[in-house]
């Protein structure tokens, strides 16, 4: 157990540190903010879809709640929560339901400690692939950049409690892809934090989409693997800035 223990289940009141509260807010205003990208890309509908951001150094994510509007989510309503998926009670944002999907992202933090950052959407063309229970074969350099090979498809399971979280990590881990298309559902993407997982979200959608474009024209060409691995490893390890920089 780390910075946390397990508040909600102890039942003493939460109590965090000056520099654990810091953090918490850092993470409620940048998961609350993230959900724009979401409506920016065309990714969700209505209320649906949702972000969480691990919260460094404890047992702790934040994730939003569920069925409000885009326009009325905030940091002060974004919901804290357990590894568990159980809301921390009199935590800002406590009075409301957390998303329905809190226990996927749950599993895939107690599962995947590396792991910082968990969105989930209904992107139209991510969606068709997974109605289709069909992984998006490697086809292009973008998608080779990004995933590293094919997004996979990960098998069909019931809303609400561990089956779409097993479902994610049995599927992603030691797979180079940060999404996966749970089969008649859509994608869920994992990232080193929230942002990195919403870019995933956003890249899924778009070589989804490019792949269905190609197949109306005729069999897509597969790309050879030693290429799919350079090209791999050249945008993970060498595109853009400094890796704590703000272009990657
Ligand atoms: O598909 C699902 C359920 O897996 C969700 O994306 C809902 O569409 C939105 O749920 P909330 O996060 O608002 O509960």
């Amino acid at each position: 157990m780390s910075a946390t223990t397990a508040p909600a289940a102890s039942g003493a009141p939460f109590a965090p540190s000056p520099e654990l509260a810091a953090s918490i807010d850092a993470v409620r205003a940048d998961v609350a903010k993230l959900h724009a990208q979401l409506t920016r890309y065309g990714l969700v509908v209505w209320t649906g879809g949702n972000i969480s951001g691990r919260v460094p150094g404890a047992d702790l994510f934040v994730i939003k709640p569920s069925g409000v509007d885009y326009d009325d989510l905030a940091a002060e309503n974004m919901i804290l929560c357990d590894l568990d998926g159980a809301v921390i009670p009199g935590t800002p944002g406590s009075d409301r339901s957390p998303s329905s999907d809190t226990a996927a992202h749950a599993y895939v933090y107690r599962n995947m400690p590396d792991v910082g950052g968990v969105v989930h959407t209904h992107s139209p063309y991510a969606v068709a692939w997974a109605a289709r229970g069909e992984s998006i074969p490697c086809v292009t350099t973008a998608m080779a950049d990004e995933f590293g090979g094919e997004v996979p498809i990960g098998p069909f399971a019931i809303i609400g409690d561990d089956s779409i979280g097993r479902g994610i990590v049995e599927t992603l881990k030691g797979h180079r892809s940060r999404a996966v298309l749970m089969k008649n559902h859509g994608p869920f993407t994992i990232g080193k934090n929230a942002r990195d997982a919403v870019k995933a979200a956003v890249m899924v959608e778009d070589v989804a989409r490019t792949v269905f474009l190609t197949r109306q024209l005729g069999e897509p060409q597969p790309i050879p693997a030693e290429a799919i691995d350079s090209l791999f490893n050249r945008y993970q390890n060498v595109y853009g800035q400094d890796p704590t920089g703000s272009l990657n």
